[in-house]
Formats: C-alpha cells, structure tokens, sequence
C-alpha cells in the first residue's frame, strides 16, 4: 500500500526517519521528551518483538512524534492483513478492523501525523489523538508498541500493564534492568516485583545512544512484556504493591524491621502482630532476597495480622 499524501508514494516502513524528522518542520526537543529513532534497523524490528501470538487488530503507540515508528507498525499491519487474507489456515478470520491509535502531547507533531499519513487516517486505519497518555482516556487497544517519553515512562507503564495486554515498550536502559531483575540481583526492587506481578518482562534488544536524534543522555532498551498471572495469589493488589512500596523502602534492613518502620506506607495498624506472626527465617532476610511469592505470602499475612487501613 502507498501513500500518496507524502508526494513521495511511500510505501509503509519505507519512510526514512530523518526525511519524517525533516518534513515535520517542528524540531525535537529533547526538553519535552523528544529523541526520536533514527536507526532503520532497530525501527524495522521494533514491531516483530510482540509475542507472536498476540492480538494485533488494535494497536496502540503512545508518543508518536514524527512518525517513524508509526511508519512501521502501519507496515505490520497492512502487511499481516494481506497474509491473513491470502493465508488458506483453518483459523476463523479476525473479524475486528486493524487499526492503530497514537498518542500524542505535542500538538505541532500530532498535526504533522494527520497530514503525513492522510490515507489511513481517511482509511480508518489510523486514528492520531492529541493528548498527555497519562491523562487521556485510552482505547481499547489489543497490544501496544511505543519509543516512550522517559520523563514518564514509569506512569506510563503502570497506566499499561494492569490492562494485560502485550507490550513492546523503549526505556532508559537502568529502568529496563529494574524491570526484569530478579531477587538478590542489585538492580532487584519495587519496579521488578510490580512489574513482574503483571507480565514476564524481558529485555529483547538494548539500543545505544546513536540511534536517537536529538540523542538522550544514556542507553535505552526495549522490553517486552507478556502478559500473564502471577504464580501467587493475592486478595488485594493495591496493599500487596504498597507493602512491596514500604519494604523497598528499607531494603538494606531486615523484613523484620522493614515491616515494623514502615507501617506508615503500608498502612499496617499491628505490624507487630505481623511480625510475631511470620516465620524467623523470612523476617531474618532482605527485602532484596525475596522472591515476588514471598512478598505475596507476607502481605496476605500482613493483610489478616495487620489490620491495614484503606489507603
Ligand atoms: C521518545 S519520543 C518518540 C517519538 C517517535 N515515536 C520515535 O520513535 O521516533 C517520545 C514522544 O512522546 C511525546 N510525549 C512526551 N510526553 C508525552 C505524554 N505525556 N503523552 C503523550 N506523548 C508524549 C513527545 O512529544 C515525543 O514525540
């Protein structure tokens, strides 16, 4: 498929990033979180990075300032419709349309969106909202891939993973290592237990500087997050991820005095009670060694010892 509002008839995944940047007029502020991806390679790959299984009738991209990426989730999708249509499988065809919402604050670069890839909009492929993601409302997106603004990555995320969908997401590299680290690893801490409560999170590629422009102070990485429960229960989320909150503050201290100085953030009436209750070995640990598990376990200890109060 082309398209023809460019004047250049270029085909999907085909734009050249620097030519987007260039035609968008409006400059890159780094300021207001703007480094856009001008690597060809790392955009070609960005999109085949969703679990293959996952559902991409309706793809969202948050930030989408110029458009490159934009470009090639465009691609995927008309190219995947065409070999679903043309694949003679016994799967029953997706009957939703494949559509694309982006996302994005800066209304000089949302303009530039619409105009820039007029036919899909017209073609009720692509719809571009000007908005903050943390504050619009989001669609009912199947899977989402987007370059984020680091300035809010975090809010980002934890707007996005308790919606169990498949996401293929850049970071600054230190908040991907917090993200999939594993207890005892250094970087193990609240981020990877929260974030690791609602998806398997994997770093699928890192990416150097080099392959922004304007480029950012540090390395980024792509994650991928899968979703999936997690392999313990816990009867309320939000006190299991503010106690994971308390605990984290006080990592180097025992999980003994861990939950008894940070009743305040967990909101435990008895942390005592919870600690006479909970078994030696545990209490002894770190917060750092715990596994998610041991954190759920003791929560819902907490939750019946504690008498938290609703935050
Ligand atoms: C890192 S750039 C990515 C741009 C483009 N997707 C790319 O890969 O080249 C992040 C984009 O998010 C936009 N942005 C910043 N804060 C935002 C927010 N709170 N909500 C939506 N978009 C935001 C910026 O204007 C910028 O276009």
């Amino acid at each position: 498929m082309t398209d023809s509002s460019t004047g250049e008839g270029a085909a999907y995944g085909s734009r050249d990033p620097d030519a987007l940047a260039r035609r968008a007029g409006a400059r890159a502020d780094p300021d207001r979180d703007q480094h856009f991806l001008v690597d060809d390679r790392v955009l070609d790959r960005i999109p085949g990075y969703l679990p293959e299984n996952a559902d991409r009738s309706h793809l969202l991209e948050i930030g989408g300032g110029a458009g490159a990426l934009t470009d090639r989730l465009l691609a995927a999708a008309t190219a995947e419709g065409d070999d679903e249509a043309s694949a003679a499988t016994a799967a029953p065809a997706d009957p939703s349309p494949r559509r694309i919402t982006v996302i994005e604050r800066d209304g000089a670069f949302a303009e530039f969106l619409r105009e820039e890839f007029a036919t899909a909009v017209a073609d009720g492929l692509l719809d571009v909202v000007e908005g903050d993601a943390l504050d619009v409302d989001l669609p009912p997106f199947s899977a989402c891939v987007a370059n984020l603004p680091y300035g809010v990555s975090s809010e980002i995320a934890f707007r996005l993973l308790p919606e169990k969908k498949p996401l293929v997401l850049m970071f600054q590299a230190e908040f991907a290592d917090r993200m999939v680290a594993s207890a005892g690893e250094s970087e193990y801490g609240r981020l990877s237990v929260s974030a690791q409560h609602y998806a398997d999170v994997e770093i699928v590629e890192r990416v150097p500087k080099e392959a922004f422009d304007p480029q950012p102070a540090v390395e980024s990485a792509v994650v991928r997050c899968t979703p999936r429960d997690p392999d313990y229960v816990v009867g309320d989320e939000a006190f299991f991820l503010r106690f994971v909150k308390a605990l984290f503050t006080q990592r180097r201290k025992t999980v003994r005095n861990a939950v008894r100085n940070t009743a305040h953030i967990s909101g435990l009436d008895e942390p005592a009670a919870v600690v006479d209750a909970a078994d030696e070995e545990l209490l002894s640990s770190r917060p750092g060694k715990l596994e998610p598990a041991a954190f759920a376990a003791l929560a819902e200890l907490a939750r019946e010892r504690g008498a938290p109060t609703e935050a």
